[in-house]
């Protein structure tokens, strides 16, 4: 069974950060996932984990100011991008959390950023940790340094660390007019984390093609985590049918 796990940056974002957690739990999601959660302790984080028995899936590492157009701080200064694993590090090992996605930034990733990327992916490495690199579209994000998945895994083989991993963001690679299905045949055996969002919108899963790709993972018995990082339509609860075939039923958890 596929392991579907709730974005509560984007999922119950009308709610405060305790209730966000109860939501998940109550609507059937045995694992969440957050962007950014350096706003709140990180063993506050994890006392709401263990109170309604969910497992953070992923999270990201610190990526600098996004209202101010920052994605990311590998290309930048290096005692802030060497601070933001640091803290990385601390959320992930108090959460339990085994993946962190780490943005890079606007613009190329250049030999320093390889550099810088190894090293974190050392240091994620001896804490179980997996370092994910996410494509993001450049409509969206015009200028990321991983506007498409070939430039993420090239980047992945360029850093040589085993648990440097793709994070497919269903949403980004159908946006951008990729083939999510395609990319994860060729691609699957290096992907750590998947996401989905209807590439319409950004709002709940709605596409046949999301469905397929849904239904390839499961039967390719690929064991990770896919994200639910949508923006709902209307109150998240009242969107969830989609999640129902995944297992997400209010009162019929699974194990996350
Ligand atoms: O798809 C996205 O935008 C996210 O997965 C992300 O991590 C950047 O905030
Ligand atoms: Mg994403």
């Amino acid at each position: 069974m596929i392991r579907i796990a709730a974005n509560l940056s984007t999922l119950f974002a009308d709610l405060p950060i305790e209730a966000r957690f109860e939501a998940a739990a109550r609507a059937g999601f045995a694992a969440v996932e957050m962007q950014f959660p350096y706003a709140w302790p990180a063993r506050h984080i994890a006392a709401l984990l263990a109170a309604n028995g969910l497992t953070l899936a992923l999270i990201n590492a610190p990526a600098g100011d996004f209202a101010r157009g920052d994605r990311g701080l590998v290309l930048g200064d290096e005692d802030a991008f060497r601070r933001s694993i640091d803290q990385a590090i601390a959320y992930a090992q108090a959460t339990d959390c085994r993946r962190v996605h780490v943005l890079i930034g606007n613009g190329p990733p250049d030999a320093v950023a390889v550099r810088r990327l190894r090293e974190a992916a050392r240091r994620f490495s001896g804490h179980g940790v997996a370092l994910m690199l996410e494509a993001l579209n450049p409509l969206d994000q015009p200028g990321y340094a991983l506007p498409d998945l070939a430039a993420a895994d090239a980047l992945r083989i360029a850093i040589g660390e085993a648990n440097v991993r793709l994070q497919l963001d269903a949403y980004h690679l159908l946006r951008s007019g990729g083939d999510p299905l395609a990319a994860f045949d060729r691609l699957g055996g290096h992907v750590g984390h998947i996401q989905i969002a209807d590439p319409s919108d950004r709002g709940e899963p709605s596409e046949p093609v999301l469905f397929d790709v849904l239904d390839t993972v499961a039967a390719s018995g690929w064991d990770g985590f896919v994200g639910a990082e949508y923006n709902p339509r209307g109150k998240t609860a009242a969107g969830l049918g989609w999640a129902r075939r995944y297992g997400v039923v209010p009162g019929e958890r699974t194990d996350g």
